[in-house]
């Protein structure tokens, strides 16, 4: 059960919004490997045209939680909905339908290192449609661009780029079939600051222009206070809040008040 005297100082209903945009709705889950439970009673909502922030010590499942929201992992318990389809009740073609508007960005970026960057980022679209070679090819360069990369990197492989290059291929690719959701996991991990910057404000430019829903799991403080219009905390195997960063700042949970108000959250801040 969630502490009731975190809700206090948060807006509505931190975790369930109840409303009719609600492109996530995840209910009950008990998430676990063998004996052990990673999350319990968890529910979360992610509403449409968010960037939601999903932060958590290390270990509290982040990872999980978004593997199990895209499939790559059965939940033990519990529901989850995506674009209002329940995932445990669903066609092939509701699932292929779901693959088609969602792309994800994982954390290691998951390149093919023996296709070029353009075959890379052509590889969702030659496995998800019909359409010819030189369609893809053309709309593949568009992605590329869109995320800030150079032609010159089409026909390098992901190993000669660097790593802010290869996340924002990683990106690109994920964009490829123009997903309505993104799932990106850290997305700034291993980026210098500077790096970390520019490719939060490229999420931030893609979801405003292009109205996505953003489901991000971040480490990174400058990325919430940058670009994140509510945060989700996972602690204590669920989401313990589900608000602003204003809001989160004036939160009682120990863990979130050492996060926002330790000596690194009040660096990004004052950044902010
Ligand atoms: N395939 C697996 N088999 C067994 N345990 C697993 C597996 N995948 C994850 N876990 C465990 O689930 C827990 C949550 O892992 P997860 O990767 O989701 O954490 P996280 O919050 O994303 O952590 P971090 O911030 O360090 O990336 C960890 O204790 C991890 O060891």
């Amino acid at each position: 059960m969630r502490d009731e005297t975190l809700t206090e100082p948060l807006s509505d209903d931190p975790v369930r919004n109840d409303r009719d945009d609600v492109v996530i709705e995840v209910r009950g889950l008990l998430s676990q490997f063998g004996e052990r439970s990673i999350h319990e009673n968890l529910d979360l909502d992610v509403v449409r045209g968010e960037v939601l922030g999903v932060v958590g010590g290390s270990g509290t499942g982040k990872t999980v939680l978004l593997n199990t929201i895209i499939g790559l992992k059965q939940p033990e318990g519990g529901s989850i909905r995506i674009f209002g389809h329940d995932t445990a009740d669903m066609t092939r073609a509701q699932a292929a339908e779901i693959e088609r508007r969602t792309g994800t960005l994982f954390q290691q970026g998951a390149l093919f290192s023996s296709l070029t960057v353009l075959q890379n980022v052509a590889s969702p679209l030659v496995e998800h449609t019909s359409l010819s070679k030189d369609t893809i090819r053309e709309l593949s360069e568009m992605k590329i661009a869109m995320v800030g990369l150079k032609p010159e990197v089409h026909h390098q492989k992901p190993a000669e780029l660097s790593g802010g290059m290869r996340k924002r291929v990683g990106l690109a690719r994920a964009l490829s079939l123009d997903p309505e959701l993104l799932f990106l996991d850290e997305p700034t991990a291993g980026l210098d600051p500077i790096g970390a910057a520019a490719f939060d404000e490229l999420i931030r430019n893609l979801s405003d222009d292009l109205g996505l829903t953003v489901f991000m799991i971040t480490h990174d403080l400058d990325s919430l206070y940058a670009i994140c219009d509510k945060v989700a905390v996972l602690a204590d195997k669920h989401v313990v809040a589900k608000a602003t960063v204003a809001e989160l700042e004036r939160s009682d949970h120990p863990w979130i008040k050492e996060y926002f108000l330790g000596p690194r959250g009040r660096a990004a801040t004052k950044a902010a």
